[in-house]
């Protein structure tokens, strides 16, 4: 078994799965800034990802989180203007960032479109490229961060970030940011980490719940390849967590099924 082997858990339902997973990265972020005084995620949008972050803010164990020393990213956000409540971002404030005393310096959104690049997404993108190239080290990987933990919301069309079947974005092997237009799940315009950004992440930990992602779940597991199931191409350096519900996991083939779990 190697880093990008898909490691599954299955929680009983979407809830259980949320305040599981917020435990998990509760501690996966204190015990990385025990070991090394700071602690990176990268946030992703859509529903799993927000119940993640609800359930962070609903557990007592977050005050032994130190939040001033978190710094927050983000996988991908879709191009509308900085207080549109469709923004990832906002979001997440909204479910949890306005809640914790985080450093401001620390929380890196992404561009919006009303920002200094206007309209111009490609422009947007390389502005948060720039950004995630300073905050790399002399030995982090491609110009990003060794993140700790990078989240990723699976689509039901097995889409991450913003990067989707058969779509330029997903090809692409040497930018770390791009600007995504025409992407079949609205709003059209969008900014994502690629593949080559996500692997650079210690772990990427992959949510999924409800029925409409069994299939998704169940075709990015059986290794199609990245083109035609990005999620499939999502994997971490150190650990790749597959962190699903039982409707989620319901048609992953029986060979790939993991022992029952909580
Ligand atoms: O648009 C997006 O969708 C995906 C998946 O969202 P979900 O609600 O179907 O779980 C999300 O991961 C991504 O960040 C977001 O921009």
């Amino acid at each position: 078994m190697t880093a990008a082997t898909p490691q599954l858990v299955v929680h009983r339902d979407k809830e259980l799965m949320a305040q599981a997973a917020a435990a998990r990265l509760i501690t996966r972020i204190v015990d990385a800034q025990a070991a090394r005084g700071t602690a990176s995620v990268v946030l992703t949008g859509g529903r799993n990802g927000n119940a993640l972050l609800a359930a962070i803010a609903a557990s007592p164990a977050r005050d032994a989180v130190d939040w001033g020393r978190l710094d927050l990213w983000w996988g991908d956000e879709r191009f509308v203007p900085s207080g549109d409540p469709e923004r990832n971002a906002v979001q997440a404030r909204a479910e949890l960032l306005d809640a914790v005393p985080l450093d401001p310096a620390r929380v890196h959104e992404m561009p919006a479109s009303d920002g200094v690049d206007g309209s111009d997404v490609e422009a947007a993108a390389a502005r948060y490229a720039e950004e995630l190239a300073a905050a790399a080290g002399p030995g982090d990987r491609i110009g990003v961060p060794a993140f700790d933990v990078l989240l990723l919301g699976v689509g039901p069309d097995t889409h991450v970030a913003s990067l989707f079947p058969e779509h330029p974005g997903v090809r692409e092997t040497e930018l770390t940011v791009v600007g995504v237009r025409g992407a079949p799940k609205p709003p059209p315009t969008r900014v994502s980490l690629t593949l080559p950004a996500i692997r650079a992440a210690r772990e990427v930990w992959l949510l999924a719940a409800g029925e409409d992602k069994a299939d998704a779940v169940a075709l990015a597991l059986s290794g199609p390849g990245a083109l035609q199931a990005p999620a499939s191409g999502a994997y971490g350096r150190a650990r790749t967590l597959w962190l699903l519900d039982r409707a989620a996991a319901d048609r992953i083939p029986p060979q790939l099924y993991p022992p029952a779990s909580a």
